[in-house]
């Protein structure tokens, strides 16, 4: 990709036809927290979920899907042998792999599942938030020391400010070029790198950590805008159409006085009604 802000943002148009004419058929492994959420979030970007994780039926359903989506935040036997089948089919069949490694850091158990994906198969993207992605530097040698998640959620420690943006942009690239991916460590600010072209992305709306889940659709809406672009700019348009929907989800519930479950919603009805246009006037992006 291009380092010129006006060249990647001229792209966002022509890509965003791409990804509602591809519909990619995005195949989740997910977490059942928010697993509905996210068959929503891909059908309102304009990909088409699929929530597989039977063994039996695994290497099918990867032979036919456009990109997979490895959620691991809520973890059992049956999933993590799931994992594994896909990925491996994916590997073979050269589908992008888009990996949300929930919770790295906080336990053995989720450390050792991303450091294995990541180790033995072609994560084309990583989508976390800026805890998670710090522990996979850490884990990955890149980072001497890490704050934990707290939980799945990030720890206050570690939130992107304009004050630490550079340092954080310089990390993450360093870590995308080790890891050979594209990353997106998400909070108040964005940041989206591949290790050449880091963009920091300020957009979103201070409601959308309170409702759970935002980062897993973004991370399935990543999924399918990935599968019918390009692995940089299909984040950026993923990341933009999330942002902005949160914006105007968060300005009708202050118009209407509600809160934050018809957030939920109306972050659903702003994805579906992404154009571009929007995207390009609202986007408040920076070359790092
Ligand atoms: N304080 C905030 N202000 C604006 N947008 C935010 C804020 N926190 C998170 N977001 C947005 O919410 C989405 C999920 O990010 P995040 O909360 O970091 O992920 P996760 O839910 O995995 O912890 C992203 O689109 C991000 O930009
Ligand atoms: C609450 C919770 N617990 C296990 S997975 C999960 C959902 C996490 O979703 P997100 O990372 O998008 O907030
Ligand atoms: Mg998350």
């Amino acid at each position: 990709m291009t380092n010129n802000k006006i060249e990647i943002l001229d792209k966002i148009e022509e890509n965003l036809i791409k990804i509602r004419e591809k519909n990619a058929l995005t195949h989740c492994i997910t977490n059942s927290v928010t697993i509905n959420d996210c068959a929503n979030a891909v059908l309102a970007i304009g990909g088409s979920p699929f929530m597989a994780e039977d063994a039996e039926e695994l290497e099918e359903v990867v032979a036919i899907a456009d990109v997979l989506v490895i959620n691991i935040g809520k973890l059992s036997k049956n999933q993590i042998k799931a994992m594994e089948i896909s990925c491996k089919k994916a590997d073979e069949t050269n589908t992008p792999i888009i990996l949300d490694p929930v919770g790295v850091g906080v336990t053995e158990l989720r450390n050792k599942i991303t450091m294995n994906l990541i180790d033995n198969h072609n994560i084309t993207a990583i989508r976390g938030n800026i805890s998670e992605v710090k522990s996979i530097a850490k884990l990955s040698g890149v980072l001497d020391e890490s704050n934990t998640a707290k939980g799945v959620d990030v720890n206050v420690d570690d939130i992107i400010t304009k004050q630490n943006l550079k340092t954080n942009g310089e990390l993450i690239s360093t870590l995308a070029s080790k890891l050979n991916t594209v990353i997106l460590a998400s909070g108040p600010i964005d940041i989206l790198t591949d290790g050449k072209t880091t963009i920091a992305i300020d957009n979103g709306d201070d409601m959308m950590p309170l409702i759970t889940g935002s980062g897993c659709m973004l991370s399935s809406v990543v999924g399918s805008c990935i599968g019918g672009s390009n692995p940089l700019e299909g984040s950026l348009i993923a990341i933009l159409a999330m942002n902005i929907a949160g914006e105007k989800a968060r300005a009708k519930v202050d118009e209407k006085d509600e809160g934050t479950g018809s957030f939920r919603t109306y972050l659903i009805d702003y994805l579906y009604k992404t154009n571009s246009e929007s995207l390009i006037n609202e986007s408040n992006i920076m070359i790092l």
